[in-house]
């Protein structure tokens, strides 16, 4: 059976191609949900792919990913936690509890942007972050992942 790779999107992502085009680019999530079934196929994993703007939400799918990991059916988890990445204790609680490999992805270099932006409480807890590669960061991350030893 295939490893499956869980791409979970937080809050705004939705409006992906319309919002702030400038920092984000014109690419939809639908076309960034292409690009990682595309990169996934390429190497032999499935996918989930997936969207909220409700932290809890986010928090259940980790903890769905993490029983696939327990059966040794997961191969990571990317995670673009949107603005939840600078604010949420329960997203790392969350990934620490469940020992998820995660991948931390941001389409802007966030480093680059307002202070705020450059604490994330993710990153304690990711195998690998990635950030300002803009949507095709999402295709850098699987690949990234399929290299992972
Ligand atoms: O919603 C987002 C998107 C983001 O995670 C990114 O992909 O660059 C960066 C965050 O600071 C922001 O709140």
């Amino acid at each position: 059976m295939p490893q499956t790779v869980f791409v979970l999107n937080g809050p705004n992502l939705n409006l992906l191609g319309t919002r702030e085009p400038g920092i984000y680019g014109a690419s939809t999530l639908a076309d960034v949900e292409a690009l990682c079934r595309e990169t996934c196929a390429q190497h032999g994993l499935g996918l989930e792919f997936r969207q909220s703007n409700h932290e809890g939400e986010l928090v259940d799918w980790i903890h769905e990913a993490g029983r696939l990991h327990a059966a040794g059916q997961l191969a990571a988890v990317v995670l673009n936690a949107g603005a939840y990445t600078h604010t949420s204790v329960a997203l790392l609680d969350a990934v620490k509890g469940t020992g998820v490999p995660l991948v931390e992805l941001h389409i802007s270099n966030v480093h680059a942007r307002e202070a705020f932006r450059h604490h994330s409480y993710l990153s304690a807890a990711a195998r690998s972050v990635l950030c300002g590669f803009g949507v095709d960061g999402y295709r850098l991350a699987i690949e990234g992942v399929a290299r992972w030893k």
